[in-house]
């Protein structure tokens, strides 16, 4: 889709797309987190089509440079050529230039090409402190800075570009900001990565005013991270692919400090390097992505989204939540609970008998499961129920899960049983986490008429039990035909249903 653009800001040749095609001219980064790989993956992440032409081979990891090599100028041409003959450019990024003859050859095309929107890195430094732009090329890189549309120079760099000492403030930096796109006529992007402090502010500068005002400040907190390498060169990239498609400096800018802030969130997982590591620049697509080996489990877990929502919007949930819970639907449910539990404890056992024999863990684990349940039994009789209370009734949804687990341990499947198992655990996690959490934040835990079963559920070694149950469902899914995982799901959905019948019954049936 393309739309003509008013006056934001930009080029009067800027044309909109939804998927513009944006190329970086930068250097390398074999370890991927710098340079063309990085700017790829950050075009990628904020919806772009990623080009690339190279401007440096560089031998670098997340600890250092190693060398440079810079093929000659000739080539960088071809291959500059070899793209804009072909292919309508909406954007450039350009990144490392490395020396004075490869600026000249930029300069050269990009005279000859006028992309429609230009954003320069003005990469002198890396990360680790090793130089990408040789000192003689400084001048070469000023005089390049009229032909582009926006500059996001790092503090030391915006120092290098004007001849002064770097910034020591954020107001300084703001401020030298300021006179650089009032004396080259380009916006500027300060970035205050380099400044210590909980922050990291940025600011859109035009001298100009065609941002608005002169000062757009976008505040950030500091992510706590030593991996950060490669954060302007994603930031700039992203930056071009997002102005590509809004036209809009300011709106860019949010949008893509929105991103890169998830992107520093996530890139102590990615454990890259024994360095400066990169920036989990794809985290988004990757946010619900259940653990490695929790695949299974984590799709059961999706596919009853809709019956975990409606427990939390149960008027029970609710109140023994918040405390105001009639005590009569409380003793019904309790009473209730301690009858499952009996009956639960005998299908845990089976699951016992099932498990195979190579692994005895699970054996034990769901013998000890067994042995734990009765102990919870007879816990509620006696603080809640009354040791010597006339047993209450099988109720019809206690009765009616009981037999569906009953039905399902006699049919033999390891895998099935477990599927059938799994939402006592999972779903009572959750809801004691949950509940326990909203009630802890209220501050009236010694009033709360329900606190003590609360912390039973959202206890740490409850925790620990559903995610060993979790586990064991994932490897029995692994080695279970098509037709056997399908009828874990079925089982698993069937007894998520029963919980959310379970919590519901006493409004139903504790005044029978
Ligand atoms: N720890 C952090 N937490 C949040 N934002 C950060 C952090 N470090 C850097 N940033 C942001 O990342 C962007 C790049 O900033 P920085 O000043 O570090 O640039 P740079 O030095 O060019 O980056 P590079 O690490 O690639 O050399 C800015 O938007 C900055 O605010
Ligand atoms: C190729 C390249 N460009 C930029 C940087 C700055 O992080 C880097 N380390 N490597």
């Amino acid at each position: 889709m393309i739309h003509a653009v008013d006056d934001l800001g930009t080029r009067p040749g800027l044309r909109l797309r939804t998927t513009p095609r944006v190329l970086s001219i930068a250097g390398t980064d074999p370890t991927g987190g710098a340079g063309i790989q990085a700017d790829l993956k950050s075009i990628a992440a904020n919806g772009g089509y990623g080009m690339a032409v190279v401007t440096a081979l560089v031998a670098q990891n997340t600890r250092g440079v190693r060398s440079v090599h810079t093929p000659p100028v000739a080539f960088l041409r071809e291959q500059l050529d070899a793209v804009s003959d072909d292919v309508t450019i909406d954007a450039v990024k350009i990144g490392m230039l490395a020396d004075v003859d490869v600026i000249a050859e930029v300069r050269s095309w990009l005279e000859a090409t006028r992309p429609p929107l230009v954003v320069l890195d003005p990469v002198m430094v890396a990360t680790s402190g090793d130089r990408l732009l040789e000192p003689s090329a400084e001048q070469a890189l000023r005089e390049l800075l009229p032909l582009v549309d926006l500059v996001t120079p790092n503090l030391p760099e915006l120092a290098v570009l004007l001849q002064e000492e770097p910034a020591a403030t954020w107001a300084e930096a703001v401020e030298q900001g300021t006179r650089l796109s009032a004396a080259v006529g380009v916006i500027v992007l300060v970035k205050g990565g380099h400044l210590t402090g909980d922050s990291c502010p940025d600011a859109l500068v035009d001298a100009r005013g065609l941002l608005g005002e002169t000062v757009v400040e976008f505040a950030s907190p500091r992510v706590v991270t030593r991996h950060t390498h490669g954060t302007g060169c994603s930031l700039s990239s992203a930056i071009a692919t997002v102005q590509a498609r809004t036209g809009d400096w300011v709106r860019s800018v949010a949008q893509v400090k929105e991103w890169l802030q998830g992107a520093l969130l996530h890139a102590d997982e990615l454990e890259v390097g024994a360095g400066n590591g990169p920036i989990h620049h794809l985290h988004h697509l990757f946010a619900d992505r259940p653990p490695a080996g929790q695949e299974f489990s984590g799709s059961l877990w999706s596919e009853i989204e809709p019956i975990r929502t409606a427990i939390f919007e149960l008027p029970f949930v609710r109140r023994l939540g918040d405390g105001s819970l009639d005590a009569r639907d409380f003793g019904y449910y309790i009473a209730q609970d301690a009858l499952y539990l009996n009956a639960y404890s005998r299908v845990l056992a089976r699951a016992s008998a099932l498990a195979p024999t190579p692994t005895p863990a699970e054996q034990v684990f769901w013998a000890d499961s067994a042995g734990v349940c009765l102990k919870v039994e007879s816990e509620l009789h006696r603080s809640w129920l009354g040791e010597h209370a006339t047993p209450a009734a099988l109720g019809p949804v206690t009765k009616a899960y009981v037999d569906h687990l009953l039905a399902i341990s006699a049919q033999g499947s390891y895998g099935v049983l477990l599927a059938a198992i799994l939402p006592c655990y999972w779903l009572y996690a959750e809801v004691g986490e949950r509940l326990h959490a909203a009630f802890q934040t209220r501050g009236d835990a010694a009033a709360h008429p329900y606190g003590a079963w609360l912390e039973t559920y959202a206890d740490e070694a409850f925790a620990v039990a559903t995610r060993r149950a979790i586990a064991f469902t994932d490897s029995a899914a692994t080695t279970a035909s098509p037709q056997e995982r399908a009828a874990m799901r079925a089982a698993f959905a069937a007894s998520s249903r029963c919980e959310l019948d379970f919590f519901d019954a006493p409004r139903l049936h504790a005044g029978a």
